[in-house]
């Protein structure tokens, strides 16, 4: 798939000189809520207001969104803000009754991205509209999945792209709702360097206290803006209340975000920036040697359990090792969950390269 500038006009015609913003509730709810909302949004950086108006739940029974009632509330929000409007699209109906609205953004969700059948339908539902498309990434870390979804829509003719990273569930996601797997972005901001990349710290974070931090590390990824679900009243919100912040809080994570240039050209800066840099590469390199005398060792071992044929994983061995590392690596200042991903990566590989033996 090729993506160029072209694809992201949609975002640089709007001309702004701060990442995009784009908020609102999770779901429509009342058309006051949404109207008070919006227009208390109004007074922040806000660009795009979005509100939930179909809701996927992982249980039947919850609040489902209101439907197609709440329609003519964002197109109030649209005439009264002169803000944007968005929501998610789930299928080809969904898709109908929004162009009716005339919904200048649309959104795929997180869900409906794991499913291609979904994805195709309702890229043919926009054969020939001149609509923005972002689409969230799938629930599971898969990033061809979340290509692929970008290609149907281009496929189809619809140019006007973007995508949104809200993080992929696990069966252990630490402090976080859904992990933020930043390598995933990174690879895709190094593939699609002109696609453009929002962050939604709501549902990677599940809750408000940790919004601006992963909001800083996004905009030190060179991510181009954020989706934050915004509440009049998050806490009486009929989904998702725990992730949601007032627009006052809104306006205050945007006012305390740092916008990094993407370089700079000062002598004295890029100077230092060689010299860490040949640092580094010096370090990295040990790291392959070491890796690779570990690896060595633990072909020694593989070759010694196939002759006594023992098994190759030891549960209590490995379970040992990384409490070890883990607390050495603490005692350094390296977090535990950076310190678990490196180990269980080398534990994965010793396995794999005692199976060849
Ligand atoms: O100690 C062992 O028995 C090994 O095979 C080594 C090793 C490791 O790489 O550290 C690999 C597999 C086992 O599950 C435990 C540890």
């Amino acid at each position: 798939m090729e993506i160029t500038k072209q694809n992201r006009k949609w975002l640089d015609n709007m001309g702004l000189d701060h990442p995009i913003v784009i908020a609102g509730p999770c779901s429509a709810e009342t058309e006051e809520q949404v109207l008070k909302t919006a227009h208390l949004l109004k007074e922040t950086d806000t660009n795009v207001f979005r509100a939930g108006i179909w809701k996927p739940r992982t249980r039947p029974g919850g609040f489902e969104g209101v439907g197609a009632v709440g329609l003519p509330w964002l197109q109030r929000v649209r005439e009264e803000t002169g803000m944007k409007i968005t929501t998610e699209v789930g299928n080809a109906n969904h898709v109908e009754l929004a162009l009716k609205a005339d919904v200048d953004i649309l959104w795929i969700g997180a869900r409906t991205t794991v499913n291609p059948f979904a994805v195709q339908e309702i890229a043919d539902a926009l054969k020939g509209v001149d609509k923005p498309v972002l689409v969230k990434n799938p629930v599971n870390p898969d990033l061809p999945l979340w290509l692929g979804g970008v290609e149907r829509f281009k496929a189809n003719g619809i140019d006007q792209l973007g995508v949104i990273h809200r993080g992929f569930s696990a069966y252990n996601t630490g402090h976080y709702r859904n992990k933020p797997k930043w390598h995933i972005a990174i690879e895709l901001k190094k593939e699609f360097p002109d696609l453009p990349l929002i962050l939604d710290p709501s549902h990677i974070c599940g809750r408000r206290d940790t919004i601006l931090d992963v909001s800083q590390t996004a905009l030190d990824l060179n991510f181009d803006g954020f989706m934050i679900e915004t509440h009049i009243d998050p806490d009486n919100a009929w989904s998702d209340a725990a992730q949601q912040i007032t627009p006052a809080q809104l306006d205050q994570i945007t006012q305390d975000l740092k916008i990094r240039q993407k370089s700079s050209d000062k002598e004295s800066f890029q100077s230092k920036l060689n010299l860490y840099r040949k640092e580094l590469d010096l370090i990295d390199n040990n790291i392959i040697d070491i890796l690779s005398d570990r690896m060595g060792v633990a072909e020694n071992i593989g070759k010694l359990k196939h002759k006594e044929n023992v098994a190759i994983l030891q549960s209590g061995r490995w379970s040992d090792i990384l409490k070890a590392m883990i607390e050495t690596g603490q005692s350094k200042g390296l977090s535990k969950e950076f310190v678990e991903e490196v180990f269980k990566a080398i534990h994965v590989e010793s396995i794999n390269i005692q199976h060849k033996v």
